[in-house]
């Protein structure tokens, strides 16, 4: 039996009362190393943590707090799961040696121009990005990771995606400027707030695309983190799709292969980049990944296979959303920036059916 020892680090979610930040309370509930401090929200600040998540059990009782500066100190670690552009102001009022790990978008980019082309704030500049598993022309990501103070945790589309294709493109196997991805997401990956277009009526039994034709946000994402593999700019084609289910994505990645390249050579520079990752599994051949199969942990299911008709390869990828897609992987980060072992408290074991 594991004996584990830790300090306990005290531990702030602002956006408690979302998706994303009530996913992240889940996580930390089981986490032993951590005590929960603060819990803030927004217009639901006040409220009763259970009448907003009856599934927090453990932390039912509690009340949300106001989201301020106030309520946020004397916390070792701050997790930050608030809309886009509300970050920048709320981190800046946090000491330097405070952990820091936004889930939103606001330091994802470094690229200010592409910053501008897409999001409507101000660019507030770039934290080191939370995806320990992805393979760049430096080695892994997770060396920027280690000890840092501030983080700022990937979208869940660029999660399910960068992870599908960057050994592809760290290894060369493929051509950098033919990229074609498909996703489909549930709809919690839209946020908790009212939505006309995400009421069940439009939902239920429909599948929709939109950001088509290269508008959606997460495209620049993407591109820089494929570019992280491959050395070199990548261009992609990403349409996302709107799925009838609550929780996860599905991502099928295809990328022109170069010529001569082999199955084996694909399998070899998947195994390479990922055979020590507890995270991400490339599945045995034949057996394709399915959002059903990762949905509560922190896993990224892969497969691929080599499209000889259309010269290309394919990838699939399945992440639940609001676990390796966003709190999975800030609290995989909170326990590198900690220097805690990468796997505590962060599920492996998924919930079927
Ligand atoms: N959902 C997902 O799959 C993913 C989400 N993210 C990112 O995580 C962040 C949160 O997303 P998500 O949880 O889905 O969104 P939700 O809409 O579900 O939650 C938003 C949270 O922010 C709080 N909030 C909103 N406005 C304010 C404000 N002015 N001051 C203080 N708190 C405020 C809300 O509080 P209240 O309800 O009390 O008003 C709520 O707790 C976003 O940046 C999102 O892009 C990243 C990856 C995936
Ligand atoms: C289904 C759905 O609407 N998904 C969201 C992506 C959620 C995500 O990754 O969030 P960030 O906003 O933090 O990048 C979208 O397409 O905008």
């Amino acid at each position: 039996m594991a004996v584990y020892c830790f300090r306990m680090v005290k531990v702030a979610v602002a956006g408690a009362s979302g998706y994303a930040g009530g996913e992240i309370v889940r996580l930390l509930v089981a986490h032993p190393g951590v005590e929960i401090g603060a819990l803030c929200a927004g217009s639901q600040a006040g409220q009763r943590v259970g009448s907003v998540h009856p599934h927090l059990a453990p932390v039912a009782d509690r009340t949300f707090d106001e989201t301020s500066a106030d309520f946020l100190a004397g916390h070792e670690v701050v997790f930050l799961a608030l809309p886009h552009g509300q970050s920048a102001a709320l981190a800046g009022s946090l000491p330097d040696d405070v952990v820091v790990i936004d889930c939103g978008a606001d330091f994802r980019l470094v690229d200010q121009v592409a910053w501008n082309s897409f999001y409507d704030t101000d660019f507030a500049g770039t934290w080191p990005y939370g995806m320990p598993e992805l393979v760049t022309a430096d080695g892994k990501q997770r060396g920027a990771l280690e000890g840092a103070r501030r983080v700022a945790v990937p979208g869940c589309y660029p999660t399910a995606v960068s992870l599908a294709l960057a050994p592809a493109f760290a290894a060369g196997l493929v051509e950098f400027d033919d990229v074609v991805i498909v996703a489909a997401s549930g709809t919690s990956g839209a946020g908790k707030s009212l939505k006309p277009h995400l009421l069940g009526a439009e939902t239920m039994g429909s599948m929709s695309p939109y950001g088509v034709g290269g508008g959606h946000r997460h495209t620049p994402e993407i591109e820089q983190n494929l570019a992280r593999a491959a050395g070199a700019k990548v261009s992609v084609s990403f349409t996302p799709t709107l799925a009838p289910m609550p929780r996860g994505i599905l991502a099928t990645c295809t990328a022109r292969l170069k010529d001569d390249v082999t199955e084996g050579d694909v399998r070899a520079a998947y195994e390479n980049a990922y055979g020590t990752e507890q995270f991400v599994q490339l599945l045995p051949e034949g057996v394709w990944p399915s959002t059903g199969a990762v949905l509560g942990s922190n896993n990224v299911q892969l497969q691929f296979a080599v499209d000889r008709h259309a010269g290309r390869l394919v990838v699939t990828s399945a992440v639940d959303n609001l676990t390796k897609g966003t709190a999975g992987a800030a609290v995989q980060c909170m326990n590198l920036a900690l220097g805690l072992d990468e796997c505590t408290g962060l599920p492996t074991v998924g919930v079927a059916p």
